[in-house]
């Protein structure tokens, strides 16, 4: 387990969103501690999502704040957060298809950097850390599914977050892939990132995850260790039943 220091780098605080008449969160308190990674769980429309929003900026809460690093960031437009930080992964990647791997890269390290060549320099840096290096000249299209998350990983590492919200960064993935995935997560956790993950994999969080949340309704329902919220009869019982629902 990685060097998890006490005070919170993320404290999301008593946070509900209510679209029209739909509660999407519900009063929902999480402390994300410097070094830490914690998974979200939860079924279909739990609020995962809108709560990563919520931490981005793209949606202002309807009540509560969201305090990184102490400060009060809820006003903070999402290109604000992402320069204190606060940086994120998508469940669907969309890169830029017709830019090479490096190019897509650049995007995000732009503003870091004054010259082309250090920006060039840099982008293939990231590039080479999520083993990418030998495809820098390779169109975005080109590449397979789990070559498309590493590339999210670089774009959104290449921004100098502290903090990364990660969505789903193995759905999708073909089996064989994952490992090489999580292995890549725990370097980065390594190098001192924290960060949140949205994720169903119950192998991925096992490996992965100091704590688990699992959120139902928009509220948090358990929270422990993985295992304490795998084995939790109520969790349990949800995710039969939706499997029940659902047929698979
Ligand atoms: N912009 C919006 N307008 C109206 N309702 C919304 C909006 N965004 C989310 N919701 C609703 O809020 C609830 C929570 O959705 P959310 O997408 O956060 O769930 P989730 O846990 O991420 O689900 P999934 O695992 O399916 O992605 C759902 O009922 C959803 O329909």
């Amino acid at each position: 387990m990685a060097n998890v220091a006490s005070a919170p780098l993320l404290q999301v605080d008593a946070i509900t969103m209510i679209f029209g008449g739909i509660v999407a969160i519900d009063n929902l308190s999480l402390d994300v501690k410097q070094g830490q990674i914690l998974a979200l769980m939860g079924p279909n429309g739990a609020g995962k999502t809108t709560t990563f929003h919520v931490i981005a900026g793209v949606h202002k809460p309807t009540l509560g704040c969201i305090l990184f690093q102490g400060q009060d960031i809820t006003a903070l437009r999402p290109d604000a957060r992402c320069r204190a930080g606060v940086a994120r992964t998508f469940q669907i990647t969309q890169p830029f298809e017709q830019l090479s791997v490096a190019e897509n890269i650049m995007v995000g390290a732009r503003p870091y950097h004054s010259s082309m060549a250090e920006l060039r320099k840099a982008s293939e840096a990231y590039a080479h850390k999520v083993g990418l290096g030998d495809k820098l000249n390779t169109l975005a299209k080109g590449l397979s599914t789990g070559q498309r998350k590493r590339l999210e990983l670089a774009r959104a590492m290449a921004t100098r977050p502290k903090l990364l919200l990660m969505d789903e960064v193995t759905g999708g993935v073909d089996m064989k892939s994952i490992p090489g995935l999580i292995d890549l997560v725990k370097t980065l956790r390594a190098d001192g990132l924290t960060i949140v993950l949205i994720e169903h994999n119950m192998r991925v969080i096992n490996e992965l995850a100091d704590e688990a949340v699992f959120m139902n309704r928009g509220a948090r329902m358990v929270s422990g260790t993985p295992h304490e919220v795998a084995t939790n009869p109520a969790v349990v019982e949800l995710y039969l039943g939706e499997s029940a629902d659902h047929g698979h």
